[in-house]
């Protein structure tokens, strides 16, 4: 079965690949990605020097789902563009995502900047939810200082980007983000991030689960899957069609893929249940879809991709 997608014109040999942030903060995490069947790669949020994160315990696997303050723990950006410069010399035909992060507005563009003038021919995740910074609201919710960033971002960077987004979950927050959205030349918007400010509990420790934020932290997994397809469809109704959509959250089996496939996704990323099983996971889930696809008489993820029915 045809598992390839195409964004913006390059075609990836498998629709699905690592959420950022989870196993894909090194070397050997992101060579371990390019051994396995998936389509892509997106590096760790980076932000312009090293950062050592939030004290830990900071991440907590729960039934089906995890808790996570991390705190943008990440080796600079220096280390990703040079990972993904050396990738990219040896295989010139593969395009991989290098995901930024900046804690400021500055941070972002003299991020951006560099990228811009390196030879990084793939595609910048601009992640604009990072739910962990303690004190630095989600720039997602705060859709006036998204229009600024994408309009100063845009003044200069001319290669293919894409944002990450907190989940929405108010109809008339869609409508808002989508307009500001369709003002830009995006290549593409991955939606969603962690469901943020979660509070996970030890009930017989009386005690939180993790340490940073009083045990406050972006909640991940089966859980947040709702959530995710409805902001997944909800965007694709509403972005124009030149704006691919990545669709992340709640992916667990193949069955999740072909969900966030009909919604209207081009790709989708796996985090949690990746951070649980590892590289073997995209083989299971590449024959899964396989598997549905098949039954259901479907060549290529174009054959369904957005055409989830309604009632009316
Ligand atoms: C980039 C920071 C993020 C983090 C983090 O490093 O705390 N966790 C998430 O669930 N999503 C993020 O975007």
């Amino acid at each position: 079965t045809d598992l390839s997608t195409t964004i913006a014109g390059r075609t990836f040999s498998n629709c699905m690949m690592n959420a950022a942030g989870v196993r894909c903060a090194d070397d050997n995490d992101l060579n371990q990605i390019i051994a396995s069947p998936a389509g892509a790669y997106v590096t760790k949020s980076a932000t312009p020097n090293v950062r050592e994160g939030n004290p830990e315990p900071r991440m907590k696997s729960l039934p089906g789902g995890c808790i996570n303050s991390m705190g943008l723990p990440n080796h600079g950006l220096d280390y990703y563009l040079n990972f993904v410069l050396q990738d990219q010399a040896k295989r010139p035909d593969k395009t991989n995502l290098l995901s930024v992060a900046g804690t400021t507005l500055e941070d972002n563009l003299t991020m951006l900047h560099k990228v811009e003038d390196s030879e990084f021919n793939g595609f910048v995740e601009l992640n604009l939810s990072c739910p962990n910074v303690p004190g630095k609201p989600q720039v997602g919710y705060d859709f006036d200082r998204v229009h600024e960033i994408l309009v100063q971002v845009f003044d200069f960077y001319d290669k293919p980007l894409g944002v990450k987004l907190p989940p929405y979950f108010d109809l008339v927050h869609f409508d808002q983000i989508a307009k500001i959205l369709n003002e830009f030349p995006l290549t593409f918007v991955n939606s969603i991030n962690s469901v943020g400010n979660g509070l996970v509990i030890d009930p017989n420790a009386e005690r939180v689960a993790i340490k940073p934020k009083g045990g406050f932290g972006g909640i991940g997994g089966t859980f947040i899957k709702p959530t995710a397809l409805a902001n997944v469809r909800g965007l694709s109704l509403r972005l124009k069609p030149e704006i691919a959509i990545i669709g992340t959250g709640g992916v667990m089996n193949g069955t999740d893929v072909f969900e966030h496939i009909l919604c209207g996704a081009s790709m989708v990323q796996v985090g949690t249940q990746f951070g649980f099983e590892g590289t073997r996971i995209f083989k299971r889930l590449s024959k899964e879809l396989s598997a549905i696809m098949d039954a259901k008489g479907y060549q290529s993820i174009a054959d369904f991709k957005g055409k989830l029915k309604t009632f009316d």
